[in-house]
């Protein structure tokens, strides 16, 4: 068995669990329900630099990436840089996040926030709406095009945006659908850890022009960015690169700065 349905199955009881100790209807209850949400795709489309900066521990392929941060000092550095956007990770298990970094991130920045999740269940969309992300993101390995188009059209019900993610063209093909707002190319195969910037290359002709374009995993420098921008990408999803360092805000204020 591949990792991501390791992901998959252990998610799945996890929901089961969540969803006997929090109701739906205690979910709609939190003051960030009725929260103003921003949009993420639009701020790439009007971006110069497009850096979504993303909040990790650890991950599958990589055990430890940085385990002394906080998440309040991450997020206003990140702020401060002047990313676009920022990526909380709320799984626990396989990358040591959680919903409260989730609702942290929101208290300490006013920056759109991606839920970084396996979302298999549309609790996951109501739950990222009460702890304040702005966007979430599905990723089309593990969802049929009947889930994709359930859970993107809840979303924009609660104004919350879509990041698609795809790795491959037969993932891309079963995806595009007008509820989806942006499109994410992941660099990284999450059944093998491969990572390769030629998946975006190839991909992204093949995506319409009306989705936003994201280059996600694996991108570790400007060059890197300055290759993607001509196949019309946008958005730029960046993790370990920040977070492996002491500062991850100062890092992503010195790569903007080299950017622009
Ligand atoms: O740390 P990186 O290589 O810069 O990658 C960030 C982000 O793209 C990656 O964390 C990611 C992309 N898609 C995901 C899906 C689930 C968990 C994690 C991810």
């Amino acid at each position: 068995m591949n990792i991501l349905d390791k992901i998959v199955i252990d998610k799945r009881k996890e929901v089961n669990l969540r969803k006997s100790l929090i109701p739906i209807t205690q979910l709609e209850q939190s003051v960030l329900f009725e929260r103003n949400t921003i949009s993420l795709a639009q701020n790439l489309r009007n971006s110069q630099s497009g850096i979504i900066a993303e909040h990790k521990r650890r991950s599958p392929s990589k055990s430890v990436i940085n385990h002394n941060l906080n998440v309040q000092d991450v997020a206003s550095g990140y702020e401060t840089a002047g990313v676009c956007g920022m990526s909380v990770l709320t799984d626990g298990k396989y990358f040591g996040g959680s919903l409260d970094d989730l609702i942290i991130a929101r208290a300490s920045s006013n920056l759109p926030l991606l839920r970084k999740e396996f979302i298999i269940d549309s609790y996951q969309i109501l739950e990222a709406k009460a702890y304040g992300a702005d966007v979430i993101l599905l990723i089309a390995a593990i969802l049929t095009r009947a889930e994709i188009k359930q859970f993107s059209e809840l979303a924009k019900s609660l104004n919350i945006d879509v990041l698609l993610e795809v790795h491959n063209e037969e993932e891309l093909h079963k995806s595009i659908m007008p509820s989806i707002d942006m499109l994410g190319v992941n660099n990284r195969n999450l059944k093998t850890f491969e990572v390769s910037l030629e998946t975006s290359k190839q991909l992204s002709q093949l995506i319409p022009n009306d989705f936003v374009k994201v280059s996600e995993s694996g991108i570790s420098s400007v060059e890197a960015i300055k290759e993607l921008q001509p196949f019309g990408y946008k958005g730029f999803l960046i993790g370990e690169n920040f977070m492996k360092t002491d500062n991850p805000g100062e890092s992503a204020k010195e790569f903007i700065k080299g950017l622009l």
